[in-house]
């Protein structure tokens, strides 16, 4: 298995402020890992997802993703590879409420011209087809649950094929089926060979992932492979 993930003692300061977010982490992730991010409110969590999702860079350190320097490459190249190798899953969904869910679907195929427009149908259906959505391509997200909104949104990520899938509380808006039914889709899609790295307040679901990360104030105190090991409260 490669490594698809390396941090070496990045730090990150917001601006304006003088405290560390994440302070001197370290640690890589593998291909076809299940990785839980986990810690209290305010521990770090999502600026650690940020900077995996080249949404924000390093203060200091350096971040190899695919054995990329990603402070070496032009931030062309950099959104290349955001937009064809990492889908990006977040709590409130963040559907378009004016485009269709095949419009919505299809966004990431947009955003570069590589894939001929009489194939986003045939893609997007794929996609949808993962979740069990494919009915629902003409519909508006407005006329969706939430668990059927957070679905599409799972489709999006999918329907560039990424290696990695980053959910940021993907569960934190559904109710315990709906939470259920979306892990299922992620345990699904990790199985098939997608690396995931998800943050979630449920222990229970942190504890399925095969890996979990704890941060508090802003450092990495444990790296556990085993799924016994107990998490902090949030
Ligand atoms: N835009 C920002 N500007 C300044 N400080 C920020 C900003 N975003 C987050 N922080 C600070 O960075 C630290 C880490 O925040 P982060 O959002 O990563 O935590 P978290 O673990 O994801 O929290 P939660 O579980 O509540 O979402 C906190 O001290 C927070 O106040």
């Amino acid at each position: 298995m490669s490594e698809i993930i390396r941090f070496e003692e990045v730090n990150y300061c917001y601006q304006n402020t003088t405290q560390l977010a994440l302070n001197n982490v370290s640690f890589s992730l593998m291909e076809g890992d299940y990785t839980a991010i986990v810690g209290t409110s305010g521990s770090g969590k999502s600026t650690l997802m940020s900077i995996i999702g080249l949404i924000n860079s390093p203060s200091s350190g350096h971040y190899y993703l695919f054995d990329t320097n990603v402070a070496q490459i032009t931030e062309r190249s950099k959104a290349k590879l955001k937009n064809q190798e990492i889908g990006l899953i977040f709590q409130n969904f963040n559907l378009l409420g004016h485009l269709s869910v095949f419009h919505n679907v299809c966004l990431p195929l947009t955003y570069d011209a590589n894939t001929p427009r009489k194939l986003y149908r045939e893609k997007a259906l794929n996609a949808l087809r993962q979740v069990d959505m494919e009915d629902y391509i003409d519909r508006y997200p407005n006329q969706l649950s939430g668990g059927q909104q957070q679905r599409i949104a799972i489709a999006r990520a999918i329907v560039n094929e990424p290696s990695l899938l980053l959910a940021d509380e993907p569960t934190g808006n559904l109710d315990s089926h709906n939470a259920q039914v979306v892990f299922s889709i992620l345990e699904k899609l990790n199985a098939e060979g997608r690396t995931i790295c998800l943050i979630t307040h449920d222990e229970n679901f942190a504890l399925k992932a095969k890996r979990q990360l704890v941060i508090r104030d802003g450092m990495l105190v444990t790296q556990k492979q085993d799924a016994s090991h107990v998490l902090p409260h949030s």
